[in-house]
């Protein structure tokens, strides 16, 4: 059966047309490019995707299909998906369905178009904007109407999205083995592949729901504080900030990734800014400023802390540097004080899909922890 026309329409008036893929309906988000060539079902469950539509660079998805193991969270969290090739056989031996029937079951709507790479270079060109992919009865509408309610729907700059995906209740991720220490992770959109890391290395993490206070964390004297990955703007995150900044003001060890960073950057008294298009992918060049190191690392931002890359700056929590920047862009992507145990990455250690080589950065968590006992 042939799947029915769709419409993918940009908020400057670009469109493409395509077939649909996964649920029929439409959707609207700010669009977005990935150039992951594997991991298309942990980009799908990343909740830092909420309200995004995400259009993948590899030109054919699907091909291992869907399988329980995978999932960065309990569901399909992109608000839309743009592939170019859509599978038609899902084979793997860990394969439990197929992508376009996780998608429809989900509610999902998704779009094939064969443009990927003019879609790509569009907003490469233009920057992330607002779109909406439209298919069955909502593709009826003349394309000026759909465009009206593309640049009707929410910006992305402005949007609170982390305490929408976060968990309402705490849980705790067990240690796998001997417990050597207490972890209290707040949950701004949490990938489960991150407390699995620190479980890993002997931590039980206490996820938190993002509403917590400062007070509430520190009431379970963790050994160590992670502020998590998660979606939106970080300058709306004025309710995080403050409880970081009453964490920080208690010495405890802090580690923070993505989101976690530009909170962390924040409670220094940093800014952030929105990336023209952002990274999303699972080969950026990050470069230690200190040791010249490169890492080839995961990830999944569009927004960035502006801090001075020429040197030390003070904060209100003593001397602080840029530890580590993107060698595409020269954007921050990573933040330490010099004299307290706290720092954190703007890219993906966990990696959930992607190269290993940042995953020291949970041992540098560790050993804060061990040095702070
Ligand atoms: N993965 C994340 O934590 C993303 C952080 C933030 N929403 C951004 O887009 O920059």
């Amino acid at each position: 059966m042939t799947p029915p026309p769709a419409l993918l329409v940009l908020e400057d008036g670009r469109t493409f047309a395509g077939v649909a893929y996964g649920a029929e309906g439409e959707t609207f988000g700010e669009m977005v490019f990935n150039t992951g060539m594997t991991g298309y079902q942990e980009t799908l469950t990343d909740p830092s995707y909420a309200r995004q539509i995400v259009a993948m660079t590899a030109p054919h998805i699907g091909n291992t299909g869907v399988n329980d193991e995978d999932p960065e969270s309990s569901r399909i969290q992109v608000a839309g998906y743009v592939v170019r090739e859509p599978a038609r056989v899902a084979s793997n031996w860990r394969a439990t369905g197929s992508l376009g029937s996780a998608l429809r079951a989900q509610g999902v709507v998704g779009i094939a178009i064969t443009g990927t790479r003019a879609l790509t270079r569009h907003l490469r060109d233009r920057g992330a904007m607002r779109a909406g992919i439209f298919s069955g009865d909502a593709a009826q509408a003349p394309v000026d109407e759909l465009l009206r309610r593309v640049q009707e729907s929410p910006q992305m700059a402005g949007a609170s999205l982390a305490e929408e995906v976060a968990t309402k209740e705490a849980y705790v991720v067990p240690a796998i083995g001997e417990k050597r220490f207490t972890v209290a992770a707040v949950d701004l959109g949490i990938k489960g592949m991150t407390p699995h890391r620190m479980a890993e290395r002997g931590v039980e993490v206490h996820v938190l729901p993002a509403t917590v206070t400062a007070e509430d964390i520190l009431a379970l004297d963790p050994d160590g504080v992670f502020f998590s990955n998660g979606p939106g703007d970080p300058e709306t995150a004025d309710h995080q900030v403050a409880a970081l900044r009453g964490v920080l003001d208690a010495g405890r060890p802090f580690f923070g990734i993505c989101f976690g960073n530009q909170i962390f950057g924040r409670a220094l008294g940093l800014g952030t800014y929105k990336l023209r298009f952002g990274h999303r992918g699972v080969n950026q060049p990050v470069q230690d400023v200190r040791t010249g190191k490169v890492e080839i690392s995961a990830h999944n931002h569009g927004f960035a802390v502006d801090a001075p890359k020429d040197g030390p700056f003070d904060t209100p929590y003593g001397r602080a540097e840029v530890s580590h920047v993107n060698l595409n862009d020269g954007c921050v992507e990573g933040l330490r004080l010099l004299d307290r145990p706290a720092f954190s990455v703007q890219y993906h250690p966990e990696a959930a899909a992607g190269p290993h080589d940042a995953s020291g950065l949970f041992d540098q968590f560790v050993s804060i922890m061990e040095a702070g006992k």
